[in-house]
């Protein structure tokens, strides 16, 4: 199986979670965009979706979907999106899409968080993928060296500007060893958005696509 294979797979396991009459998130990027493809085809009657970026909502509203505002739903059943990197807690690197800050609110505002990866974002430990950072333009410089004085070495995404008008510092050479301090400490310094680390709001199932079809894990922790 190619990786894409793999995501359509897991994207496809996903609909078992999605029942009538439900409000669902979606989160963002390619393995998610299989799954609107399969949505689009089951033709479950939700009530509506809550979209983790313009794209999402667009692609939705493309496929007939319809499409609710996060500030009229409450809380969410279910929100489905995939990964970076997730690590055997269920934490994981996001924001490959710049769509972080707005996919950790729909995340945080949901019951269940359904993961959906190839077998390629499975990691021992985060870290191998550099981590996103969404940073107002006015702080971009003063951000990136307090990113330096934590061990970090920051690169600005060039010619990307998120969907709240922001840029994205990617950075690699972080300390991994507890992701929900550092999570916590790149969201104090003044001027981040948020950042891709989900360790407070992790996954609560994992679906990966693999060569042998699709693996589902629950918390053993
Ligand atoms: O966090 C994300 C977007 O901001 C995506 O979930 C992540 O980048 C994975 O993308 P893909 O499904 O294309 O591999």
């Amino acid at each position: 199986m190619d990786v894409n294979e793999k995501k359509k797979a897991a994207a496809h396991a996903a609909l078992a979670y999605i029942k009538p009459g439900m409000i669902v998130g979606v989160g963002t990027g390619s393995t998610v965009n299989f799954f609107i493809d399969a949505l689009s085809q089951s033709r479950i009657d939700v009530e509506g979706y809550v979209a983790s970026s313009i794209a999402t909502e667009q692609r939705l509203k493309a496929a007939g979907l319809t499409v609710l505002d996060l500030n009229q739903t409450g809380d969410i059943p279910v929100y489905v999106d995939g990964a970076d990197e997730i690590d055997p807690y269920f934490r994981m690197i996001k924001g490959g899409g710049a769509a972080l800050t707005r996919e950790k609110i729909v995340a945080s505002a949901s019951r269940q968080f359904i993961c959906i990866v190839d077998d390629s974002k499975e990691k021992g430990m985060l870290g191998q993928f550099p981590l996103p950072v969404e940073v107002l333009p006015f702080a971009r410089s003063y951000v990136a060296r307090q990113l330096v004085k934590m061990g970090g070495n920051p690169t600005l995404r060039q010619g990307v500007t998120t969907d709240n008008g922001n840029v994205i510092l990617d950075v690699v050479g972080l300390d991994f060893t507890d992701p929900v301090n550092l999570e916590k400490e790149i969201n104090n310094i003044p001027g981040v958005l948020d950042n891709g680390v989900f360790a407070k709001r992790r996954a609560d199932v994992l679906l990966v696509g693999g060569d042998s079809g699709v693996q589902t894990h629950k918390p053993h922790f």
